[in-house]
């Protein structure tokens, strides 16, 4: 769940009935329009399996009636036609004809939910029990704060289509401002096993579940089912939990968009803690937490690292084990300062704000902004807001995997001037690779661009690839080094500050940093962040296994040296490289196949381990129950078993202790 996720389309991507992955059917594709008794429409034929790069994609059917949603076969058009669509089809029509565009898959849902409501009293009785806020937004109070704007706009924009298209919504219109913010408050954002978003799942009973930053279940989605895992023993009648925000986001940010989007400030014991595990230094002896940054504080103040008395004196020696840190306290609390600067340069730069435009209205912001920042002036204000923003876009790339898919919409969202100019699936990045691949031939070198980005990364990864099937020193790699650490700059050094913050820094002691400064000479990085980046905005690969720190931190004290404007670094290739490469832990993307393949072909052996999505264990299915309490015991129950060795996969922090 995260607020941004709110109004994606995501019909072009997969079956609207079983999220099947699948494409939109060809303009000009065959027609074949078979009417059925019930009034169906069909268009379309099932093609051929599209095979680009290994990858197998259905094209979609699509309903020639509304033109709006699209199916993987006729079984499920016609299973969702008697459910559903045979109720929506001529809404959905109306809506395209008086928009020339298809409603989001929020507004979608929320007309499904307001037809199930008016003929299933079950349901209508489930609904109204559902927390909805509608009495906090009428407030004139909220209607203030700032960090709602966002979903009461959203809503707003929702109501009035609706009604402009019937008049039938017109009429209630307070019924459908509740159901409105029930979506908004109780909907989950689904996954598809490559962990990309693609739909909006509403279930009356899992919206009962509450939210906790530590939460004891997972949701899964699989084949269209919703399922909960545990990610910790449950002891029947423990309250049962789930994140709807990403859980290792800094406290701060994390707060902030729970309040704005579910209208709750979180009192779990980790939003209470004064240490933000996000961005805490750890010893690496003891684990010892030595010092936590905190973002509520002023920005360009050396208090933002608090110490919290992991510090000896000498403000380098671990209180509790008396290791020795790699720096200093101030140095460590200067570098991540000087991160946090970059953050805030490039977010002018590309002026990230302009998008939220009120962030740059002076009242609202300082509404927002409340008492705790009676510190700041306006314009650090809006540099901390931006970057604040910044942070949730990138502090996401590492770690967890669930959050590939979200960097991803991030992604296209942040660099893009208009999210629709670029579709960034993994299909038209594998596209935009073999297109790159051509026009690598003129030694082009892309400077980076909003529109570009995934040309850019696609070209980078190619440059990688070829600078990795050759043994010598690539000189025009250093001329270009600028230009790729300008690319990848936005989420580099949010990576970099996190992690560098996080475990990664305190890992390495004083006797190793001369060993990792001849590792971190001997790597060619900046092909190899690359690398990583494309990985993970696939969003199908987890991090390493076996070279998962060393190379985390070859990358921080890459970009960190740059930032530090400490010297130039050669860039070398090593035989190292291969070897880190061929460790990537690959889970079934279909673009490290492509890379797997592309290395063999310039006789580079690569055998990666091919790990598969955490699947079997205890898994069980949400049943409709007219109790919610049923609910509860019934899963609390069941899932009191231990949690298996298959959470190997689950985010660190999300795994059994
Ligand atoms: C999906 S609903 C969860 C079910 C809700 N508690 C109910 O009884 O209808 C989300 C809403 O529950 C409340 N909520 C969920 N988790 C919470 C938490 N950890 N602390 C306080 N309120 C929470 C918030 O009001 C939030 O908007």
């Amino acid at each position: 769940m995260n607020k941004s996720d709110l109004s994606p389309d995501y019909r072009a991507t997969c079956c609207f009935r079983c999220f099947k992955p699948g494409t939109l059917p060809a303009r000009n594709s065959n027609v074949n329009d078979i009417k059925t008794g019930q009034n169906c429409h069909l268009e379309g034929v099932m093609s051929k399996n599209l095979s680009t790069n290994g990858v197998d994609i259905k094209k979609l059917l699509r309903c020639s009636g509304c033109r709006v949603v699209n199916y993987c076969s006729l079984s499920c058009q016609l299973q969702d036609w008697n459910e559903f669509h045979s109720k929506e089809c001529t809404y959905l029509k109306d809506y395209l004809k008086k928009y020339a565009m298809v409603p989001s898959t929020t507004e979608v849902l929320v007309n499904r939910i307001l037809l199930k409501y008016k003929s299933n009293s079950l349901f209508k009785l489930q609904i109204d029990m559902l927390t909805s806020h509608l009495e906090v937004l009428e407030d004139e109070v909220y209607r203030g704060h700032v960090e709602h704007l966002e979903v009461l706009e959203q809503g707003q924009h929702i109501l009035e289509r609706f009604s402009n298209v019937s008049s039938e919504y017109a009429e209630d219109l307070m019924l459908l401002k509740r159901l409105v913010l029930t979506v908004f408050v109780n909907s989950t954002v689904m996954y598809n096993e490559f962990l990309e978003p693609n739909g909006l799942m509403f279930d009356s009973f899992f919206a009962l579940i509450n939210h906790s930053c530590e939460p004891n279940i997972l949701a899964i989605f699989q084949d269209g089912k919703l399922t909960l895992k545990s990610v910790l023993d449950i002891k029947p009648g423990t309250e049962l939990t789930t994140n709807y925000e990403f859980t290792n986001l800094p406290t701060a940010v994390r707060k902030l968009n729970l309040q704005s989007r579910f209208f709750f400030e979180c009192q779990c014991p980790l939003c209470l803690n004064p240490i933000d595990r996000m961005l805490a230094v750890k010893c690496a002896g003891c684990g010892t937490i030595a010092g936590s940054f905190d973002l509520t504080e002023k920005i360009g103040s050396r208090n933002q690292l608090k110490m919290i008395g992991g510090f000896r004196k000498d403000g380098r020696t671990c209180f509790k084990c008396s290791r020795e840190f790699p720096e200093t306290f101030d140095n460590i609390s200067t570098m991540f300062q000087n991160c946090l600067s970059t953050f805030i340069k490039d977010a002018q730069t590309y002026q990230v704000a302009n998008r939220r435009r009120f962030v740059d209205d002076e009242e609202h912001l300082i509404k927002l902004l409340g008492c705790n920042f009676k510190v700041l002036d306006l314009a650090t204000a809006i540099k901390y807001i931006k970057m604040i923003q910044l942070l949730q876009q990138c502090a996401m790339i590492p770690s967890n995997f669930y959050l590939k898919s979200h960097l991803l919409n991030l992604v296209i969202d942040y660099f893009s001037e208009s999210a629709d100019q670029i579709t960034f699936t993994r299909l038209s990045l594998l596209e935009s690779f073999n297109e790159l691949q051509n026009e690598k031939e003129n030694s082009v070198i892309r400077v980076f661009q909003k529109t570009h980005v995934l040309k850019s990364i696609a070209l980078n990864l190619l440059n990688l690839t070829e600078w990795l099937s050759k043994s010598s020193n690539q000189p025009k790699y250093q001329e270009s080094y600028d230009e790729w650490f300008h690319l990848e700059s936005q989420a580099i050094v949010a990576l970099s500050s996190f992690y560098f913050s996080l475990q990664g820094f305190a890992q390495v002691s004083s006797q190793q940093s001369e060993v990792f400064k001849q590792h971190f000479e001997d790597m060619a990085l900046a092909g190899f962040t690359s690398s990583v980046l494309v990985l993970e905005l696939l969003g199908s690969t987890s991090w390493f296994v076996e070279s998962y720190s060393n190379l985390k931190f070859q990358l921080i004290l890459q970009k960190l040296s740059l930032l530090l404007k400490l010297p130039q670094l050669s860039l070398k290739f090593s035989t190292q490289y291969y070897n880190d490469i061929s460790n990537i832990n690959i889970v079934g993307s279909n673009l490290s196949k492509r890379i797997i393949q592309f290395l063999r072909h310039k006789n580079i052996s690569v055998t990666p381990q091919i790990v598969q999505t955490p699947t079997e264990t205890s898994q069980f299915e949400i049943i409709e129950s007219d109790h919610p309490g049923w609910l509860r015991q019934e899963v609390a129950d069941r899932l009191s078993t231990p949690a298996g060795s298959s959470y190997a996969l689950l985010p660190q922090y999300l795994r059994p202790s």
